[in-house]
C-alpha cells in the first residue's frame, strides 16, 4: 500500500490536521492520566512508636491519594504525624499497618521500582555537599539518581537561572547564605528525573523576596514538568500559593482533605473594611454600639474602620452611615485565609 504523506506542521501554525492531531494527543494524555493509578496512594497507614504506657501512636489509619501532576500540602500542628506519614511513604519508617503505592506500585513489595521517580527534600534542607559548587551538586544528585548530568545540562542551567543561582553556580555551597543553600537543596531535587517530589519546609529560612521567587518558580517548574508534589510547610502563605489541595492532619489522623478554595469556601466572609473622610467620633461610637469593630485607623485624612459582620449586617451598617451623612470611598470584604481555617479545624493548636 502506498503510504500517504502528510505535511508536518511547522512551528505553531500547523495545518488543521496537525491541530486536530495535537488535540487528540492532549485528549489521549488526559485519558491516560484519568485511568493511570494516582501518583501516591496511602491506605490505612498506622504507626505506633514504643510500647506499653510510653507508646505513641503517631499515625492512625491515614488514607489519602495524590493525583498525578497535583501539588498537595500536608499540614498539621506539631506532632500531628506529618513527618511519620512522609517517612512511611518514602520507606524510611516501616508502618505497622497499611499500604503505600507510588504510581500503583507497592513500595514494600517493589521498593526499587516504586522509588525510581521519587525524590525528597526533608527537614528544610537536603544534604548538599558543601565543598562542591552549586553546579557540581546538581550534577552529583543527577548522577546518583541514575541520570547522565550531561543529558540534562539544559535543565540544570534553567534551574540555576529560575532560582536566581546562576551568578553563584561555581561557588562552593559552604560559602552561600542559608537561604541560598536552601535553594540549592531544592534545585538538586529538581535536577533529577524525579516526577514525584516531597518538599518539607522548602522556604524555611528564606527572606520574603526569596520565598516569593521560590514559590513562583516552583509553581512554574511544577506546571512545566507536570510534577507531583507533596509539600509540608508551617507557612500558610506558601501552601495557599503553591498547593491545589490540602490534607490536614491532627493527632495522627486526617481531619480535612480538600482543595484550598473549598476549604476557605466553608468559612463566611469575616467582615467589611470601609473607608471614608466624613467619619467623626460620634459616627465611630454609633458603629461600635451596634457592631463588633475590629480596627479603626486614621491616615491621610481618611478613617478606615473594620467591622466583623455578615452581609445582612453590612446593609444595616450602610443605613447607619447614611443616617450619619458618611460617604464611603471604598468597601472591601475581609476574607478568611488558610491560616484561620487551619486554626479553627485543629482547635487552634500550634503548628
Ligand atoms: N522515632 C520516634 N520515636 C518515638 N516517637 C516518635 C518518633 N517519631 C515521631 N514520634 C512521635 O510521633 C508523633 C508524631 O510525630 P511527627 O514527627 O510525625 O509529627 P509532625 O506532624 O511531623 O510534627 P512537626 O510539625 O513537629 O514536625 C509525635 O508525638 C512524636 O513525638
Amino acid at each position: 500500500m502506498a503510504s500517504q504523506s502528510r505535511e508536518q506542521p511547522v512551528g505553531r501554525s500547523g495545518s488543521s490536521d496537525a491541530v486536530a492531531d495535537e488535540r487528540d494527543d492532549e485528549v489521549d494524555a488526559r485519558a491516560r492520566r484519568a485511568t493511570a493509578p494516582p501518583a501516591i496512594s496511602v491506605e490505612g497507614l498506622s504507626k505506633t512508636f514504643g510500647s506499653g504506657p510510653d507508646a505513641v501512636t503517631a499515625v492512625n489509619d491515614v488514607s489519602f491519594t495524590v493525583e498525578r501532576g497535583s501539588v498537595v500540602g500536608l499540614l498539621g500542628p506539631n506532632g500531628a504525624g506529618k513527618t511519620t506519614t512522609i517517612k512511611s511513604i518514602l520507606g524510611m519508617v516501616l508502618p505497622d499497618e497499611g499500604s503505600v503505592r507510588i504510581r500503583g506500585i507497592d513500595v514494600h513489595a517493589n521498593p526499587r521500582q516504586a522509588y525510581r521517580h521519587v525524590d525528597a527534600m526533608l527537614e528544610g534542607a537536603r544534604n548538599d555537599y558543601w565543598r562542591l559548587t552549586v553546579r557540581e551538586n546538581l550534577r552529583y544528585f543527577s548522577t546518583i539518581s541514575g541520570v547522565d548530568p550531561n543529558a540534562v545540562a539544559d535543565r540544570h542551567e534553567s534551574l540555576l537561572a529560575q532560582l536566581d543561582l546562576a551568578g553563584r553556580a561555581d561557588t562552593p555551597v559552604r560559602d552561600l547564605s542559608r537561604g541560598m543553600k536552601q535553594k540549592v537543596s531544592l534545585a538538586s531535587v529538581l535536577a533529577t528525573d524525579a516526577d514525584v517530589v516531597f518538599l518539607d519546609e522548602p522556604t524555611l529560612g528564606l527572606d520574603v523576596e526569596s520565598s516569593l521567587t521560590l514559590r513562583r518558580e516552583l509553581r512554574r517548574i511544577v506546571a512545566e514538568r507536570g510534577l507531583t508534589v507533596v509539600l509540608s510547610s508551617h507557612d500558610m502563605d506558601v501552601i495557599e500559593d503553591v498547593c491545589d489541595r490540602v490534607v490536614i492532619m491532627s493527632d495522627g489522623q486526617v481531619i480535612a482533605d480538600d482543595s484550598v478554595t473549598s476549604l476557605l469556601g466553608g468559612f463566611d466572609t469575616h467582615g467589611y473594611r470601609i473607608r471614608g473622610q466624613d467619619f467623626d467620633e460620634q459616627t465611630v461610637a454609633a458603629i461600635r454600639e451596634r457592631f463588633e469593630v475590629t480596627e479603626v485607623e486614621r491616615f491621610d485624612g481618611r478613617v478606615h474602620v473594620e467591622v466583623a459582620t455578615d452581609s445582612a449586617g453590612f446593609y444595616e451598617l450602610t443605613d447607619l452611615l447614611e443616617a450619619h451623612g458618611v460617604t464611603l470611598d471604598a468597601v472591601n470584604t475581609v476574607e478568611p485565609d488558610l491560616e484561620e481555617a487551619f486554626l479553627e479545624m485543629t482547635g487552634g493548636g500550634a503548628r
